[in-house]
Order: structure tokens, then sequence, then C-alpha cells
């Protein structure tokens, strides 16, 4: 049987090159939210790939480096390379029209740990390959020579994300450079137990993006029904919040917030039930102190 190997992988680089979109195409699933909270020793972990000898983590590293001496990039330097301790490969994303200039350059070296010599691994992925017209494949040669020049990175992976171009060789890649051999994780730890309890993570999540990051403390998620009919899982959920203004806020003007949550959380929910066609019903209840109801909490 093939030796285990398991790691550590973060991905970092200027928002917008596809960080989301390449994790999304690896992970199997998310990592729920109830996960992270055990890790506190950890960073955030965005996702786990899960075969039956490879265990891949993806950590989340706070934002982009920054070499101007503000107090505030400072803080964020020191955080980014904190969270880079104990990670076995960093994959650094560029897109193919980028040059890599001095400025890059003097930002990757902030991120030189200057531990142990090769370690962490550095990749550079060069993103949104499927984007290149046929007089634009100079551009990428120019861009990897550049990189090469650099003696800076172990691995240049030209990738597309979104059309599943070269994920499999880096997936590959990184397995080559995975050195421990016990699992981090167990299936139960990432699966979060239920599909109930996903369901409502998902939602919980969409809640936080569409909302004010501090509201979604006060709201519950509380699945009341999931059936199964014709091919379709209609899903009926409460989210309950603990006064009025706190509903209007979720359903936003003329329904517009419940709308984006709804939409986007049914999304991701067919993506979990692998592509099944999905019916999901959201009503928003108000429950005057909901935080100091035992029949409540004890469901979450
Ligand atoms: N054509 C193409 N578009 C891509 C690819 N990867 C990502 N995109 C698009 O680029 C945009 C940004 O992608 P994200 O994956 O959200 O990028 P990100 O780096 O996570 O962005 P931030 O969250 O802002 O840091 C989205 O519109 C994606 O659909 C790719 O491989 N090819």
């Amino acid at each position: 049987m093939e030796e285990k190997k398991s790691g550590f992988v973060t991905i970092i680089g200027k928002p917008n090159v596809g960080k989301s979109t390449l994790i999304n195409k690896i992970i199997d699933r998310k990592v729920s939210i109830a996960t992270h909270r055990k890790n506190t020793t950890r960073n955030q972990i965005r996702g786990i790939y899960n075969r039956e000898n490879v265990q891949i983590v993806f950590i989340d590293t706070p934002g982009f480096l920054s070499e101007y001496k503000t107090k505030l990039n400072l803080e964020m330097q020191k955080r980014i390379k904190e969270s880079l301790i104990g990670v076995d490969i960093i994959l650094f994303l560029i897109p193919f029209w980028e040059k890599f200039d001095d400025d890059y350059l003097r930002k990757i070296t902030l991120l030189n740990l200057g531990t142990e010599k090769n370690f962490p691994k550095k990749y550079c992925i060069i993103t949104k390959i499927d984007l290149i017209k046929g007089d634009e494949g100079n551009e990428l040669k120019e861009l990897v020579q550049a990189i090469f020049q650099l003696n800076y990175f172990d691995k240049i992976i030209p990738i597309s994300g979104l059309k599943n171009l070269n994920i499999d060789l880096l997936i590959e890649e990184i397995k080559s450079d995975l050195t421990d051999n016990i699992f981090h994780y167990s299936e139960k730890d990432f699966k979060g137990g239920s599909d109930q309890f996903y369901i409502q993570e998902i939602i919980r999540e969409k809640i936080l993006l569409y909302l004010n990051e501090e509201i979604p403390h006060n709201i519950f998620v509380q699945l009341k029904n999931i059936s199964i009919k014709n091919k379709l899982i209609s899903i009926e959920a409460d989210i309950i919040v603990n006064r009025e203004s706190l509903k209007r806020i979720v359903i936003g003007k003329e329904g517009i917030k419940i709308k984006q949550i709804g939409e986007n959380a049914r999304k991701e929910i067919e993506k979990y039930f692998e592509n099944k066609k999905v019916f999901l019903n959201l009503i928003v209840k108000v429950k005057k102190d909901w935080e100091n109801k035992d029949s409540i909490i004890k469901g979450i």
C-alpha cells in the first residue's frame, strides 16, 4: 500500500488572482465554521483535500504583504508570518499577464521566514492561463523566464482554476513535497457530522457574507424540514433573530438581502449534494432572547 502523506498548504496573492477558485476546485468540502473554532492554534482552515493516502490541509493567510511600514502593515506582516509557521508549501499566485518586477519580488521575499533551508517549499502559480490568446503566449513565456531567473521558487506551475488546467499536476507536485505521514484530521473533523449541520453552516456563512460580520452572532439557523421528491431536494430553514430590527436587516430592502443569501446558499447546497436540484425556503423569525433558551442552545 502507498505510504500516507499529509501537510499544510497556504495560498497567497493579490486580490482577484483566483485564490478562492483554485481552492474550491481542489478541496472536497469546505470545513465548517465549528471546526475552525476547535483549531484556534492553527489558522483558519479553508478546506481539506482528502484521499485514501493523501491529506492536504489548505489554510488561510490573512491578506497580502505590503512593505510600507505603517503600524497596520507591520501588524499584518507579523500575522502573515505567524500564519506561515508550520506550513509545508506556499502557493504564490500571479496572473499570467502581470510583470514580475522588483516590487513583487520585495513583497514575496518578505515571506522568507529564514527557517530551515528549502522549507516551506515555494511554488509560483501562474493563474488564468485559459485566457491566453494566440499572441499572448509570449507574455507567459516572459513571465516564466523572469520568475525562473529569480531562483526563488521551487516550482513554477501555470494553471487555470476555472477551466481545470494543470490542477491534477499541481496536486501531484504538492503530494511529492509532503513529508508528514500521519493525517492531522479525521473524516469526522471536517465533515462536521451531518447533512443538517452542513446546510445550517452554509446558510450561516452566507448570512455572514451578506451582512455585517457582527450580526450573525445574534442569528441562528434551524433546519425545519428536508425532503426529496422527483430528484428535487426541498429544504425549509428558519433564520432566527432576537429582535424585529434585525429581521428587517436580514430581509433587506424589498427582500434583496434574503434573496442573495438564499440564492447563494442554494447554489452551494446543490454542490454539496453533487449538483442535485435544491429548493430552499428561508423564513426569518423573531424569537426574543433565543440565546438564553435551552431548547435552541442545545440544538447548536
Ligand atoms: N478565466 C479565468 N477566470 C478566473 C480563473 N480563476 C478565477 N477567475 C475569475 O477571477 C475572479 C476572481 O477570482 P477569485 O477566485 O475570487 O479570486 P481571489 O484571489 O480569491 O479574490 P479575493 O477573494 O478578492 O482575494 C472571479 O471572477 C473568477 O471567476 C481562471 O482560472 N480563469
